[in-house]
């Protein structure tokens, strides 16, 4: 979007990059070689002659682009970008000596670095492209003294080459925003590495002491401000430290509006002057958002400090959250090795039943003893998850459709004959139906699951307790 912007180096290329560089590279002097040198100096004469007029245009639409002035405002654009765009399409049109592709190349990762850094939408980077493709091509057409195939060859060079610009720096846009977004996930691992259940409480306690403070604060010297939350120890932890920690978790963004709601709407009402009752009212609403806070931290913790170490509470099976990694990581594994994995998901046969009849927590203590059985029924390097209620999906490694088919059916047998133990001495028997999908080399995980999940589908239309093989 502001493609003159270059002035710091890109971090170096990572694996798969510098073969990338090398077949714009090949590309770039592919189109230089297609077009005369008369056309090529012909179109860098017009570019240089409307450079700045494009410039001011584009700054200009840009700048009345809601989704653009984030990152602009009039002073960037005078001082920096006008002419950093300037140099930019000199440089892209200017450069008629094919020596000086890489360094044109270099030009483009290094704004690409630039736009990642800045976290400029790609859409946003495009619209920009698409603009300057589209007054470019104005400017050529509007010169009378090229004839029909002179204008055709331009047209086609500029295209191309401004296509090639911005192909290489939204390549390196995207390595670049891959690294942060490692970086940013490894950090934010980090962070809940901590002690949570420390943080837990000590969160706890400084939302308490913020409470004490404004309370104590009812009855302060006239003239004296109530304490924001988004000022105490709490509401700090929250903006800087639990939003990233816990990216995109619901309970955040909940927390987020009731602390802005206390601050904008409650506490300007505490600081006015206002009677014993109007008070009395606005502390009970205080009072019910600082247990509604409480709740919501609690339960965010609790759910992380269940992912924290990786199992899920009931069951003690591995989370469904690490799923797709376990089976990327499979999936790579057996593109390079050639072993192939099996997908088994499992689900009790008419579980409502049981819970119907039993009560949820009978149902619960058969699922309990199932997940056991499952997992002793495989190898330690197989991965048993808990996938939905009453569904367990088992990742069966290096092995092959027979025997994959034979562990599920040793695995049902035994489950069917196994006596479920409740409680006052009573047993129960269950039946378990199984969907399995072995590997068939497609790269996207979630293939193999719907595969797996469309046959314990037909095990289920077929009668339940038994077994079948996708296709
Ligand atoms: N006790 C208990 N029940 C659960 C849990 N998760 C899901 N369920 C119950 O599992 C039952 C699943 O019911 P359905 O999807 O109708 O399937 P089903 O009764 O097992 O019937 P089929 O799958 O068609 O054989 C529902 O009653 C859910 O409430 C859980 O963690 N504990």
């Amino acid at each position: 979007m502001n493609p003159g912007e270059y002035s710091e180096d890109p971090p170096p290329a990572e694996t798969g990059e510098t073969e990338t560089c090398q077949a714009t590279e090949r590309q770039w002097q592919e189109v230089i070689a297609q077009i005369s040198t008369e056309v090529r100096i012909k179109v860098a004469d017009i570019v240089r002659q409307r450079a700045p007029e494009l410039s001011t245009r584009f700054y200009k639409v840009m700048l009345e682009d809601p989704e653009a002035t984030i990152f602009l405002n009039h002073a960037i654009v005078e001082n920096r970008l006008g002419q950093a765009l300037l140099r930019w399409l000199n440089m892209l049109f200017g450069t008629s000596d094919p020596s000086l592709v890489s360094a044109s190349i270099a030009q483009q990762r290094q704004v690409g670095t630039s736009h990642a850094r800045i976290k400029i939408p790609i859409n946003l980077v495009c619209r920009g492209a698409r603009y300057l493709k589209h007054w470019l091509s104005e400017y050529i057409a509007a010169d009378a003294s090229l004839d029909r195939d002179t204008l055709k060859s331009a047209l086609i060079y500029i295209h191309a080459l401004v296509d090639l610009a911005f192909e290489t720096m939204n390549s390196s846009f995207v390595s670049n925003a891959d690294r942060d977004a490692r970086t940013d996930e490894a950090y934010r691992l980090f962070s809940l590495s901590q002690d949570l259940a420390i943080e837990r409480e000590r969160q706890r306690a400084a939302l308490v002491e913020w409470n004490h403070l404004i309370m104590s604060s009812a009855f302060r010297r006239p003239g004296s401000r109530m304490p924001l939350i988004g000022h105490s120890e709490f509401g700090l932890w929250l903006v800087h430290k639990a939003q990233f920690m816990f990216d995109r978790s619901p309970e955040i963004r909940q927390i987020q509006s009731i602390t802005e709601r206390i601050d904008l709407q409650i506490v300007p009402q505490l600081d006015a002057h206002l009677d014993a009752e109007q008070i009395s009212a606005l502390f009970t609403q205080l009072d019910s958002d600082v247990s509604e806070i409480k709740f919501l931290l609690t339960t965010l913790f609790d759910r992380y400090l269940e992912v924290e170490n990786g199992r899920d509470a009931l069951t003690k099976l591995l989370n469904r959250r690490f799923l797709p990694s376990a089976l990327m990581r499979e999936i790579e594994l057996a593109k390079k090795t050639n072993h192939k994995f099996t997908v088994m998901l499992i689900d009790i046969d008419h579980f409502k039943r049981v819970n119907d009849s039993y009560g949820h927590d009978t149902g619960d203590t058969v699922l309990q003893q199932i997940a056991a059985l499952i997992m002793n029924s495989v190898r330690s390097g197989d991965f048993v998850f808990r996938y939905g209620g009453e569904e367990i999906l088992v990742i069966l490694v290096d092995v092959d459709s027979m025997t994959a088919l034979a562990v599920a059916e040793k695995m049902r047998t035994r489950i069917g004959q196994t006596n479920i133990l409740l409680s006052g001495g009573r047993s129960l028997n269950v039946t378990i139906s199984i969907g399995l999908a072995a590997y068939d080399g497609h790269p996207d995980y979630r293939r193999i699951i719907t595969r797996a999940d469309t046959a314990l589908y037909e095990a289920k239309n077929a009668g339940r307790n038994r077994s079948v093989f996708a296709d």
